[in-house]
């Protein structure tokens, strides 16, 4: 039987796919020694923390995103790129992650899977506070744990933490294709110095005397010209204090200025502000589909 008469056309255009294959592993060889080079020089102010970035990684996928917008479904090219994330940060210094599934989100775990890696070590735990113990014991070096809210209250020990600090780094899922359900989200936690994406939001702990109210507390740092959203509260019992964890658009330092407005603005009811970190803001959801 003769050949269709487009077998030649194929067999070219297969080649290129070959060629194009070929360049592409060549490419991801070459930025693998780029990273190696850069994890040299940042090996000194490592010294064993997470090699990973959340803020660079963020502006990275940002970029790229834009890039193959129209060109190449930006769904699978980012999910392509969370795994060579995944990849090139195992390679600098291998890591286990700690992941905290609770009950009615058993989806955390896949998109904590989709952020890390299919080959990154995960362990699930039960609580919160088994998920830090083992990044206080050292087992696991990042930990993922459900949003702040009534029933999560692990941010609260992120106060404690003095030597080597604990902080939130990132938000998941950074970009959801609308394939998550809704209201399955989690942060990063890490002994890692968040980084500025470009376009951030912070978490600041605000320790208030007992009887300031959640509305109170907002019009309060609102008159000191802030505009937080509220994420959570706890009662501190013992010390007759509250604590609240409200997010801030932007990227405040530990010792940013606007903080310090804040506790002068309201000293008889603040009694201290606690910056827990910060995370780039993921794409809006179903983009890059
Ligand atoms: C290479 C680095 O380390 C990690 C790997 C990155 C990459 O592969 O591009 C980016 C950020 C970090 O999470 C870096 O810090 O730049």
């Amino acid at each position: 039987m003769a050949p269709p008469p487009d077998h030649e056309e194929l067999e070219n255009l297969r080649r290129e796919v070959d060629r194009l294959d070929a360049a592409m592993v060549d490419l991801l060889a070459e930025r693998m020694r780029v990273v190696q080079a850069i994890a040299r020089i940042k090996q000194a102010a490592t010294n064993g923390r997470p090699a990973i970035r959340p803020g660079r990684e963020a502006v990275i996928l940002r970029r790229l995103a834009e890039r193959a917008a129209g060109r190449f479904p930006t769904a699978a090219l980012l999910r392509m790129w969370r795994e060579l994330l995944a990849a090139t940060t195992r390679a600098q210094a291998p890591f286990t992650v700690a992941v905290q599934v609770p009950p009615d989100q058993p989806a955390l775990w896949d998109v904590a899977r989709d952020h890390f890696g299919s080959l990154t070590p995960m362990l699930r735990t039960e609580s919160g506070s088994q998920a830090l113990r083992l990044l206080a014991e050292d087992v696991s070096r990042l930990a993922v744990l459900p949003l702040p809210g009534e029933e999560h209250g692990w941010w609260i020990s992120l106060l404690d933490t003095s030597v080597l600090p604990l902080r939130i780094v990132a938000r998941l899922p950074f970009s959801n294709p609308g394939t998550y359900p809704e209201g399955v989200d989690g942060f990063v936690v890490g002994a890692i110095e968040p980084e500025p994406s470009g376009d951030d939001v912070s978490l600041i702990a605000v320790e208030t005397v007992e009887d300031v109210s959640r509305a109170r507390l907002l019009e309060l740092l609102g008159a000191a010209g802030q505009a937080p959203r509220w994420l959570a509260g706890r009662r501190r019992s013992e010390a007759g204090h509250a604590l609240h964890l409200l997010e801030l658009d932007g990227f405040p330092m530990p010792h940013d200025p606007r903080l310090d407005h804040v506790l002068a603005h309201a000293r008889e009811h603040v009694l201290r502000c606690v910056w827990l970190g910060g995370y780039a803001r993921p794409l809006p959801v179903g983009e890059g589909v």
